[in-house]
């Protein structure tokens, strides 16, 4: 039977009317009279949820990220009545945005906010299991806050389903199943990809909407003009979507990547060597750096990233012997000169990249 258990509200809370409705739940909009603010408060629509909303809890008290929404308090009623307060997200969701005008830079920023907040959630061993463009709203700051926590779960023992439990079109394979298998954060992973391809083509393809489970994406999925001057970008979010879920990249590498390509020339290193510093930025693409006849590179920058080339000689990059042209570290010690040496046959520099900051 279903009947609408929402707790009697402290005074503190009034409704101004409005309510959102989900599958499971209302969402009531509110005044916090004390605090001024406007808030969200989620009640379930049927008794036997209960358990989804305390999941949905716990998983956010973890939580603190800039895009997540945040908890401000719950609520208790008689019996298992129950609500969260949260934060009022005042936006649109990312599934019903006016993607007309998005540019490849805006799209870029989406993807960026989207992976940093999954990372954030990651990082606090929590897995989401519903990540999908209508559970991530953008506020009038430009901000994405992902929200909707009803079937997230912490890593480890307590990730196991049966039966499937997401949405079709966003859910990764192994989410499709009627008997008891554990799952990963790389699920989240799955539903990345599948967001960053409904976010760039505002579709799906049939492989994925229309079929139970999903099948692999074709090869050109996702050839759109937003996404054309990043092939590397590309071919990261196609990983995403491999049905393998070891071989899906981390959502950190995946925000850390396409940070670079908002970034883009914006970086700077500092190399030492023997006390002198070398300043390698736009303006300075590359400095030559060596030890007599015993070992020299040359340390570039391509705007992305830093690497080393034209290596000659004894040289390592945190101790490991570099033969080829490498990318390297933001942070990192290249030796030059083979440990048996004696000292003075020997230098080190000492390489950082300064971290800037995505601006949105
Ligand atoms: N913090 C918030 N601020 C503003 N709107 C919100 C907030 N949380 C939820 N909503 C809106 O309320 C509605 C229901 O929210 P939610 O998706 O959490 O419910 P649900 O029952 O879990 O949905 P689903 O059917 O996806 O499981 C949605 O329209 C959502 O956009």
């Amino acid at each position: 039977m279903t009947s609408s258990i929402a707790p009697e509200l402290p005074p503190r809370y009034v409704p101004d009317g409005s309510i959102g409705s989900g599958g499971f739940s209302d969402v009531l909009f509110c005044t916090d009279i004390h605090l001024d603010r406007k808030v969200a408060v989620k009640t379930i629509k049927d008794l036997s949820e209960v358990a989804r909303l305390k999941d949905e809890v716990s998983a956010l008290m973890k939580l603190r990220s800039k895009h997540v929404v945040q908890v401000f308090d719950i609520v208790e009623g008689s019996g298992d009545s129950f609500a969260i307060v949260m934060e009022f997200i005042d936006g649109v969701d990312l599934f019903n945005l006016e993607y007309k005008n998005l540019d490849s830079i805006a799209l870029l920023k989406l993807l960026w906010q989207i992976a940093s907040g999954i990372t954030d959630i990651h990082a606090a061993n929590v897995i989401h299991r519903d990540i999908k463009p209508n559970n991530m709203k953008l506020d009038g700051e430009g901000i994405v806050k992902i929200f909707d926590f009803g079937l997230a779960r912490n890593v480890g023992k307590d990730a196991k389903t049966v039966g499937f439990k997401g949405t079709v079109g966003f859910s990764a394979p192994e989410q499709f199943t009627l008997d008891e298998v554990y799952f990963t954060s790389a699920i989240d992973a799955y539903a990345f990809g599948a967001t960053a391809l409904y976010l760039a083509t505002q579709d799906l393809p049939t492989e994925l909407k229309g079929s139970f489970p999903p099948q692999p994406i074709p090869s050109n999925s996702f050839e759109c003009d937003l996404l054309k001057p990043y092939p590397q970008l590309i071919k990261l979010f196609e990983q995403c979507l491999l049905h393998d879920p070891k071989a899906r990249p981390t959502m950190s590498k995946v925000r850390d990547e396409i940070a670079k390509y908002l970034l883009f020339d914006k970086h700077q290193a500092l190399a030492v060597i023997n006390g002198q510093p070398h300043i390698i930025n736009k303006d300075r693409r590359s400095a030559k750096l060596g030890l007599g006849k015993i070992g020299s590179f040359e340390l570039s920058y391509n705007g992305l990233n830093f690497s080393l080339n034209n290596v000659a000689g004894e040289v390592y990059v945190n101790n490991m012997h570099v033969t080829g042209d490498i990318e390297i570290p933001s942070a990192c010690v290249v030796g030059i000169g083979a440990a048996h040496r004696h000292y003075t046959e020997r230098s080190f520099v000492t390489f950082d990249v300064s971290n800037p900051e995505v601006a949105l």
